[in-house]
C-alpha cells in the first residue's frame, strides 16, 4: 500500500515561503504561545509540554518527551496525542516564521515506528510553500535524537485568518481571562492585523 509521503507535496503549485524578518532568531527558544495550550502550556499539568526553538531558513525543531498521561497501547505514545504534538509543531513554524495568525485546516499523520513512553521525539517542521492564505507545512519526528530513527511523519495544511477568528469563535469567558491577564499569552507570535 502506497504512504501519503508518496503523494505530490504541496498539492497544489506554491510560492517559496519568506522567513520574517521579525521571526525569532536561529537557536532562540520559543515559549510557549497560550499557558492553556494542551500542546505547549504550561498551565495544563498533563498538556504535551512541547518546547520549540528556531532554526536557519523556515525550519523550527520541537521536543516532545512521552510521558505516562500519553500512553494509547501499554507503555506506548497514543497517536491522536502524537498527531497533537505534530500540530503544535507545523503551527508553530507557521506562527513563528511567517508571524501571521493561521490554524489548521488538514492534518495527515503517518506512524512509522511505536514511540515508548520515555522517548523524547525530537520534530523538525518546514515550510514547504504558500498559495495566498494557504500555508503547506511537514514535519519528521525522530526518536531520542536529532538524526534518531524517523517514528512519524505529518504534514498540514494551514489557513491564515484574521483575528475575528478567535475572537468570534473563542468561548467568551476564556478570552475574558486573558483581557483580565495577558501574561496567558506569553508570547505574540504573530502580527494580529495581518
Ligand atoms: C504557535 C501556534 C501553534 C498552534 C498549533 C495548533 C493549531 C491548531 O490546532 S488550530 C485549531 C484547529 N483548526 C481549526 O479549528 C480550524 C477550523 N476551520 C476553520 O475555521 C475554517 O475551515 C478555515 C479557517 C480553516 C478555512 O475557512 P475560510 O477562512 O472560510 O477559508 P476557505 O475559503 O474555506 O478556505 C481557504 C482555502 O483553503 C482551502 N481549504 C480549507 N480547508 C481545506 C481542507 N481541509 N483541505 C484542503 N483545502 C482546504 C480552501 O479550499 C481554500 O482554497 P482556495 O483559496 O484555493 O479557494
Amino acid at each position: 500500500m502506497s504512504r501519503t509521503t508518496t503523494e505530490v507535496w504541496p498539492p497544489v503549485p506554491t510560492e517559496a515561503p519568506q522567513r520574517h524578518p521579525e521571526a525569532p532568531a536561529p537557536g532562540a527558544d520559543l515559549p510557549q504561545h497560550y499557558a492553556y495550550c494542551f500542546g505547549c502550556g504550561d498551565g495544563v499539568e498533563q498538556g504535551l509540554h512541547i518546547r520549540t526553538s528556531a532554526c536557519e531558513g523556515v525550519t523550527i525543531r520541537s521536543r516532545f518527551t512521552v510521558t505516562e498521561a500519553h500512553q494509547g497501547a501499554p507503555g506506548l505514545a497514543h497517536g491522536g496525542l502524537l498527531a497533537c504534538a505534530f500540530d503544535e509543531a507545523l503551527g508553530a513554524a507557521v506562527g513563528n516564521l511567517l508571524r501571521k495568525p493561521a490554524v489548521t485546516a488538514k492534518l495527515e499523520t503517518e506512524f512509522v515506528r511505536p514511540v515508548p513512553v520515555g522517548t523524547t521525539l525530537f520534530i523538525d517542521a518546514h515550510l514547504d510553500g504558500v498559495a495566498g492564505r494557504k500555508v503547506y507545512v511537514s514535519a519528521e519526528g525522530r526518536l531520542d535524537a536529532e538524526d534518531g530513527t524517523v517514528a512519524v511523519r505529518a504534514r498540514a495544511l494551514f489557513v491564515q485568518v484574521k483575528l475575528s477568528h478567535f475572537l468570534e469563535n473563542g468561548r467568551p469567558e476564556d478570552l475574558a481571562k486573558i483581557a483580565d491577564n495577558p501574561e496567558l499569552l506569553t508570547r505574540r507570535s504573530v502580527e494580529l492585523n495581518p
